[in-house]
């Protein structure tokens, strides 16, 4: 067999088979070579009967722990709050030599409720698919949502080389981009591309809501310009945002506070009719976008 047709693991089970579960198992049924056979688990009987409907795995579970059991990787998708209970779990369940690995969007949060029931005998590889869409649960997934995306990863001492090339190969044959950073940068970082971004738009809507009923105006009527583009990110799911921003908080507050300093520099400039300022700040933006859809991430 040629090195990429065999599969990285002999059994996959995938924890919280939603948005982001769900698109691995659907790149997994659909390549063969991620895993031989898919396991996936959820603690709402729904998304169980659902996941068996889609056919986008060989078994599915209410029990975490004897899934757990059979695995040769364990990949924990479920909001970043429950990230701690579920690794406490499954991880006494695992064979030794199995590997852990989450893909919670913050890192240190996550890794500090995980770390308590890590065992020396399971490598955990804390990794951070940067990809995803305002829909969750698992008809929301997409087999090529990570094609050509970011996905980081932040080994930790507990991480062994294998492991660790084990969960690079797997997330390169679902399409995506690899860089390594430690868990810090990691949350700072995405406080500013991920995280604030969202926080900017919840509070938008609310506040345009909050207009709307105050004054009885049509302000949501003409809602389909500008705003637009704010309402898709603020359909995400709350669940997941609330569990990202309570633990992403320091860094998220450190560039909430950066933000508002800024966009307080651009309520002077207008005030004062500092045009050169409104410009700058203007072309600056457009440079931005027009970088990102050079490296294809828009
Ligand atoms: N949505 C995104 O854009 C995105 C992108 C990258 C990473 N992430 C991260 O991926 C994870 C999953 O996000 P998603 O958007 O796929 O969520 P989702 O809501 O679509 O799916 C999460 C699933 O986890 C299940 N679940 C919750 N608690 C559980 C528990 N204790 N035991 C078993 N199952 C449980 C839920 O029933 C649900 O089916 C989160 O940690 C999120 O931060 C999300
Ligand atoms: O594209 C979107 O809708 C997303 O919200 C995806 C997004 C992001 O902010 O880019 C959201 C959270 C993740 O942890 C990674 C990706």
């Amino acid at each position: 067999m040629a090195e990429d047709t065999v599969p990285v693991f002999d059994t996959l089970v995938v924890i919280g088979p939603g948005l982001i579960g769900s698109s691995v198992l659907r790149r997994a049924r659909a390549q063969g070579n991620l895993a031989r056979r898919l396991i996936a688990v959820d603690q709402n009987p729904d998304v169980c009967a659902r996941v068996a409907e889609l056919g986008i795995a060989d078994e599915v579970t209410t029990d975490a722990a004897a899934a757990a059991a059979q695995a040769d990787c364990v990949m924990l998708c479920v909001p970043v709050g429950a990230m701690g209970p579920v690794a406490a779990q499954v991880v006494p369940a695992m064979k030794p030599g199995a590997v852990l690995t989450d893909v919670g969007s913050t890192k240190v949060s996550v890794i500090e409720a995980i770390s308590p029931s890590l065992r020396a005998d399971v490598p955990y590889v804390p990794t951070h698919p940067m990809a995803g869409t305002e829909f969750s649960g698992p008809d929301a997934g997409l087999a090529d949502l990570f094609e050509n995306r970011w996905c980081l990863i932040t080994p930790l001492d507990c991480t062994t080389t294998d492991a660790l090339e084990k969960i690079r190969t797997l997330w390169e044959r679902c399409g995506a981009r690899l860089r390594e950073m430690t868990p810090a940068h990691h949350d700072r970082v995405c406080a500013i591309v991920s995280h604030l971004p969202h926080l900017l738009a919840f509070t938008i809507c609310g506040t345009a809501d909050d207009l709307a009923s105050e004054t009885r105006s049509e302000v949501l009527d003409f809602a389909a310009s500008g705003f637009r583009d704010f309402t898709r990110i603020a359909a995400s799911d709350p669940i997941m945002w609330r569990d990202i921003f309570l633990s992403n908080r320091e860094a998220l507050l450190e560039m909430l506070g950066r933000f508002m300093e800024d966009a307080q520099a651009m309520a002077r400039a207008i005030r004062w009719e500092d045009s050169d300022y409104i410009v700058d700040r203007i072309e600056r933006g457009r440079k931005i976008r027009k970088s990102l859809i050079e490296n294809k991430q828009a």
